[in-house]
């Protein structure tokens, strides 16, 4: 028996996809903006924030921390606190479903002398947080539950934090702006070094909040420096449209005959664009246009026309650069004509669910033949997918969104099992997919 707050949803089939849309702004922008704001020195007012739940939980997390943030009209405002200036929460802080907003506030809190239980969903609690503690405790954090690695956990920072050399041992920007947050409160200067470029939100935001940030290529890695003594300046902040809700619009007009849909406003930091490469290589006739910067990142508007795809090998130094956006690709590569083979996905089994299995049992449940070979997802593409499968989310909104996507052109409806996680990061999509020419429908319970 399904929890009974699950909300199954049915795809019916769409007519042709068409419109000009724009959609919320990028979910790692906009945990970043409220963060950093709290911690600069003066208000920083960010415009086009993502409400989305795993940004709300990060902004009351810094609420609760002592750095009011308010709505006033389209603009948040948060009030910073300056260096050190954070103080005890006076309850536990929630971080729902989000990997993000857990793992950069323990970076936040390592710098801090205040005790802080963090807790978050079934989701986030099987999630691996040694990732981050291990360095965060090399620096001098404290977890006061010895040993305990996943969530609820209790942790003690302090105004004595150690700098140190880090090499990323996971290509995870999660952990690299973690560590570079403490740093920001260390006496020196601390490093990450990284082998495969991760998503680079942290370096850039930094920079424009007045920080020291050094990037310095060699011996095949980035180290990127931070300086301790940092003081933020309180800034203005617009956020993009986020390339991996993005995802999900290009994804379906590809595969709904006739579509032809552009995105307005979309970031497309090169660090972010990996599955919109794939998809050209695919045959995909997708296209950025009007291409330019704004606040720091690259955006574009992105025009996408239904398109006959054939399978690609997508290479494993790929991943990081679209790590998210697998099981939307792997749902569509059934549309192409051959194999589809994904290299280099062992991160995706530490998401919001293992998405190697949930991705796979997904597409198998809907009649596509699919294999996992290590960390290699192997899609075959019959220009088709039979569809009439029921998919089991595990609390992770990428599965869901991804079969709804895939469902709009599948011969028969696929439904998931619930839709409630949707709002984590992207509340409009089903919005947004009706106001294109998508159709869906409650389904009942499973
Ligand atoms: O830093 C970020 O904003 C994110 C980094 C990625 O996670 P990892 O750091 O675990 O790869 C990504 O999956 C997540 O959705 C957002
Ligand atoms: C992995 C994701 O987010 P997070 O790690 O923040 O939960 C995601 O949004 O796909």
């Amino acid at each position: 028996m399904k929890a009974s707050t699950a909300k199954p949803l049915a795809v019916m089939r769409a007519s042709p996809l068409r419109g000009r849309v724009r959609l919320p702004g990028d979910k790692s922008i906009s945990h970043r903006a409220l963060i950093f704001g709290a911690l600069a020195t003066g208000t920083t007012r960010i415009r086009g924030l993502l409400q989305a739940e795993d940004v709300v939980n990060t902004a009351r997390a810094v609420s609760a921390l002592g750095a009011a943030t308010e709505k006033r009209g389209d603009v948040w405002e948060v009030k910073g606190r300056g260096p050190g200036g954070l103080r005890q929460p006076a309850a536990p802080l929630d971080f729902g479903n989000s990997g993000t907003g857990a793992r950069l506030m323990m970076g936040v809190i390592a710098g801090h002398p205040i005790t802080v239980q963090m807790t978050g969903d079934a989701s986030l609690s099987r999630r691996p947080m040694r990732r981050v503690l291990g360095p965060l405790m090399q620096m001098g954090l404290q977890v006061l539950e010895p040993g305990k690695e996943t969530l609820p956990l209790t942790l003690r920072g302090t105004s004595e934090l150690i700098p140190i050399v880090y090499p990323l041992p996971v290509p995870s920007a999660q952990v690299k702006s973690a560590v570079l947050l403490a740093g920001l409160h260390a006496a020196g200067e601390t490093t990450v070094i990284e082998h495969e470029a991760t998503r680079d939100h942290t370096e850039r935001m930094l920079r424009h909040f007045g920080a020291d940030v050094r990037v310095v290529e060699k011996e095949g890695g980035r180290h990127i420096t931070v300086r301790g003594d940092a003081e933020l300046a309180g800034r203005d902040i617009l956020v993009p449209g986020d390339p991996s809700s993005a995802a999900f619009l290009v994804a379906a007009a590809l595969i709904v005959p006739g579509s032809d849909v552009t995105i307005e406003g979309v970031l497309v930091n090169p660090t972010r664009t990996g599955l919109y490469t794939t998809l050209q290589e695919m045959g995909g006739d997708v296209t950025l246009l009007n291409e330019r910067e704004e606040g720091g990142e690259p955006i574009a508007d992105i025009r996408v026309r239904a398109s006959e795809m054939k399978g690609v090998r997508v290479p494993a130094e790929r991943a990081p650069s679209m790590i998210d956006e697998y099981p939307v690709l792997a749902a569509i590569s059934a549309f192409a004509k051959g194999t589809t083979q994904m290299d280099g996905l062992a991160e995706l089994k530490v998401k919001e669910s293992d998405r190697l299995q949930a991705t796979a049992a997904g597409l198998e449940a809907n009649g596509v033949a699919v294999r996992i070979d290590g960390d290699s997802l192997i899609v075959e593409g019959k220009q088709r997918m039979k569809g009439g499968g029921c998919v089991a989310t595990h609390l992770d909104h990428r599965i869901a969104m991804a079969f709804l996507t895939a469902g709009l052109a599948s011969e028969r409806p696929i439904s998931v099992d619930d839709t409630t996680m949707i709002a984590t990061s992207f509340p409009e999509f089903r919005g947004l997919m009706e106001t294109l020419g998508a159709r869906y429908q409650e389904a009942p319970d499973q």
